[in-house]
């Protein structure tokens, strides 16, 4: 039991890494914090469970990932409220959506890039035992 919180510390110092690097990235900066209802009214209505890089970080303390693709599950659900929020093919939009794709690439390329998959199975197996 002792080596499985070994392994989950060491995951959660991996995914702090990680999440902080996406949040410095400028190009990033519509991502790293919950959505400002005050910038766009509306978003809450359109997106059911909204999601960004700071409740990432939070949620890592709170060692709500037992596995990077737990991680990986959530910028997936950044990626996909922002290309539902929007949809249309005026210019702002277009950006949005390509910076939001390019998020979800670069962290999956991150993490393939700095994890080794060995470290990565033994994650699963802890969560898929609890
Ligand atoms: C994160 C996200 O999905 C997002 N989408 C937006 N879309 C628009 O403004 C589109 C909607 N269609 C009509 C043309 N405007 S603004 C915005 C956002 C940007 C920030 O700098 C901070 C923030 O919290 C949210």
């Amino acid at each position: 039991f002792r080596e499985e919180e070994n392994t989950l510390r060491e995951l959660r110092i991996f995914l702090r890494q990680i999440c902080a690097k996406l949040a410095r990235n400028k190009q990033f900066y519509m991502f790293s914090k919950p959505v400002d209802v005050e910038e766009v009214p509306d978003y809450l209505s359109v997106i059911k469970e909204p999601m960004d890089l700071e409740t990432m970080m939070t949620k890592i303390d709170h060692h709500k990932y037992t596995c990077a693709q737990d991680f990986l599950n959530d910028i997936d659900l950044m990626c996909a409220n922002a290309l539902e929020y929007n949809p249309d093919r005026n210019p702002a939009d277009k950006q949005i959506r390509h910076r939001a794709c390019y998020l979800q690439d670069t962290a999956y390329a991150l993490i393939k890039a700095e994890m080794d998959s060995d470290f990565e199975d033994n994650c699963r197996k802890i969560r898929d035992d609890r």
